[in-house]
Parts: C-alpha cells; sequence; structure tokens
C-alpha cells in the first residue's frame, strides 16, 4: 500500500503561555499542503523491518511500534519512506509520516484502539495529520476544530537553517506571548485574497537565533507572495499566491536559494503540485 505524507504549514501561530510542564500553549490554524513523502507499506508476519533514516528513531518507525505494541503484535510491517518535505523545517514531515503509518496498520490490522492518544504520544502536530485539511490547534495542538477554507495556491520556501524546535521555543521570551488568533477575520481575509491578519510567536524567537532569515521573509515578500510567515519553529517560510502561474512563478525563482515548491492549501487540489488526490494523504 502507498500513501502521501503531506506536509502542513501554520496559518498563524499564538503563544498564550508557558503551562507548569514547561510546554506552551498555543493557538493555531494547520493548513495540510497538497505535497509530501511518501511511504509504501507492506503486511509481513513479525516485527518491523524499516528503510529510512535514523533507523529506530525515526518516527514512522515509532508509529508502527506504538500501533503494533497497542494491537498486541497482530503482525508486522515493511516500511519504505522516502523523504520530499525538508526536515525539521516546521513542515511535519515527521509527524505527518507517523500519522500515515499509524493509519495504514489501522487498515491493515482493524483494532479498537484510541488513535489520536497513539498520535499524541508520538508529537504534538501528529494528531493534525489524521485528519490533514485545516483546523484550528489549541493546547500544544492536539485540541482540534476543523475549518473550511477554499483552496489557496501557496508557496513554500526552506533556506537551509537548522533551526531545532526546542532551540526556538527555548528562546521564547515573556514579550513573545500574544493573545488568541482573530479566526473568523483570517478565515474571511483568506476567502477573499486578502491580506490575513495573523501572526506567528516564534517568528521573533527564531529571527533572534538567526537575523538573516529577516531576509529570507523579505525575499518572499519582493516576489508578490501575501501573507508570508514563518511555518511552526521554522525555517521554512510560506506566502500566498494570486494563482497557480504565480506559484509556480515564484517557486522557480526562490529553488536557487534552498527548497522551493507550489502547491495547494485549503483542501481543494489542482494539478499543481503532482499530487493529485493527495488531500487525505492515502492512496492504495
Ligand atoms: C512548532 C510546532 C507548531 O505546529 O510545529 P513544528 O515547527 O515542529 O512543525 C509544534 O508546536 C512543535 O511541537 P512538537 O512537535 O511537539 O515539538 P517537539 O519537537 O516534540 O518539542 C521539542 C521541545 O519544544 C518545546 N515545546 C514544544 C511544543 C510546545 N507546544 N511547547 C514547547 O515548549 C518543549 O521544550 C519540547 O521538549
Ligand atoms: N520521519 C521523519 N521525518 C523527518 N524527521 C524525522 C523523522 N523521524 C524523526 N525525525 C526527526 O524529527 C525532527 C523534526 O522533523 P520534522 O517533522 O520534519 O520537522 P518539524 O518538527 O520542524 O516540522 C528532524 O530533525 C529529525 O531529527
Amino acid at each position: 500500500m502507498e500513501r502521501v505524507a503531506v506536509g502542513k504549514v501554520n496559518l498563524g501561530l499564538s503563544l498564550l503561555g508557558r503551562r507548569p510542564d514547561g510546554y506552551h500553549e498555543l493557538h493555531t490554524l494547520f493548513a495540510a499542503l497538497s505535497f509530501g513523502d511518501r511511504l509504501l507499506l507492506e503486511p509481513i508476519p513479525e516485527g518491523i523491518q524499516f528503510r529510512g533514516r535514523y533507523g529506530r528513531r525515526n518516527l514512522a518507525y515509532r508509529a508502527a511500534e506504538a500501533y503494533l505494541e497497542a494491537a498486541g503484535w497482530p503482525g508486522g510491517v515493511r516500511i519504505v519512506l522516502e523523504k520530499a518535505l525538508p526536515e525539521g523545517a516546521g513542515l511535519g514531515g515527521g509527524s505527518s509520516d507517523a500519522a500515515q503509518v499509524l493509519l495504514a496498520l489501522k487498515e491493515l490490522y482493524p483494532k479498537e484502539l484510541d488513535l489520536e492518544a497513539l498520535a499524541l504520544s508520538l508529537g504534538a502536530d501528529v494528531p493534525f495529520f489524521l485528519r490533514g485539511g485545516v483546523a484550528e490547534g489549541r493546547g500544544v495542538g492536539e485540541r482540534l476544530r476543523p475549518l473550511a477554507l477554499p483552496p489557496l495556491p501557496v508557496v513554500v520556501f526552506a533556506p537551509g537553517v537548522r533551526l531545532p524546535t526546542p532551540r526556538v521555543y527555548g528562546e521564547v521570551k515573556p514579550h513573545d506571548f500574544a493573545p488568541e488568533l482573530p479566526v473568523e477575520e483570517i478565515v474571511r481575509a483568506l476567502e477573499r485574497g486578502e491580506e490575513p491578519l495573523y501572526w506567528n510567536s516564534l517568528e521573533g524567537p527564531a529571527f533572534r537565533l538567526h537575523p538573516e532569515l529577516k531576509e529570507v521573509k523579505a525575499r518572499l515578500k519582493a516576489l508578490g507572495l501575501r501573507g508570508v510567515l514563518l511555518s511552526g519553529s521554522g525555517s521554512a517560510f510560506f506566502g500566498l499566491a494570486e494563482d497557480e502561474a504565480h506559484a509556480e512563478r515564484a517557486a522557480r525563482a526562490l529553488r536557487y536559494h534552498g527548497f522551493a515548491r507550489a502547491g495547494w492549501l485549503g483542501g481543494g487540489y489542482g494539478s499543481l503540485g503532482g499530487l493529485a488526490g493527495a488531500k487525505t494523504g492515502a492512496s492504495s
């Protein structure tokens, strides 16, 4: 069985405060991308055979282990992971890989399990990828409310600057905290093609760690993209394009400087991105 693990961007991310357990309470809008990694999975009599980086520490491997352990090892699985999304860029590739492994194993070895809880045990972004689409996220991103958005042409650019999530959260200062996102206004602006009034509270910490990222953001804006923002903890940025042709043009201009890709947000996918039908992340 073949599955596509699409990436995500955060259409705004607000840090509301710090919890007693050290984690940060956030308010965000997750939006799935139309492109991502490819996973091949097939049942084997027992154990986990995995081809991909990081071996047993890979989130895809850990997801398989978590599901099969919880299901009482009804059989095994062979997994081949072909990465297309840049890692540690705030695009959620590892989390999406994990979610697709959970969903695939549920098909291969059906069992009444709390998939959301298994997902959350693997990472805060994993529950979102079980459904994909667009969703408002609270808590650490696990309390989700699905939202509807028209398909939006988008450009994603990752400059190759390493920005590990713990380092960015470690750089957060009290003045980075912000109020809740104005979700209704953001959705309305996105529907009308206006500049959305969102922000990412992690942009300040990321800019302090790597000031050159400000120039990356300016480069995307100079290409006429709207709503240019850091995704998650970075270092990928995204921007909204006028149409497919604009998105393709901008991605082509950025490709010289790093990973650049045109695609769609919001659940409707055209020819762009080459992964039509990737909305649910599944194919067979
Ligand atoms: C920033 C976001 C936004 O969607 O995504 P990415 O940029 O990773 O895609 C997430 O909050 C990434 O959450 P998650 O995937 O759990 O981060 P991890 O790498 O597991 O967490 C690394 C460290 O960051 C801190 N952390 C993480 C999440 C959070 N809400 N508050 C925190 O303070 C914790 O110190 C944690 O130990
Ligand atoms: N399947 C995987 N894909 C990507 N990264 C993985 C995977 N498994 C483990 N990792 C580790 O998790 C880190 C974060 O991965 P990723 O989900 O791509 O980025 P982010 O959390 O920034 O959205 C990587 O730097 C890598 O060390």
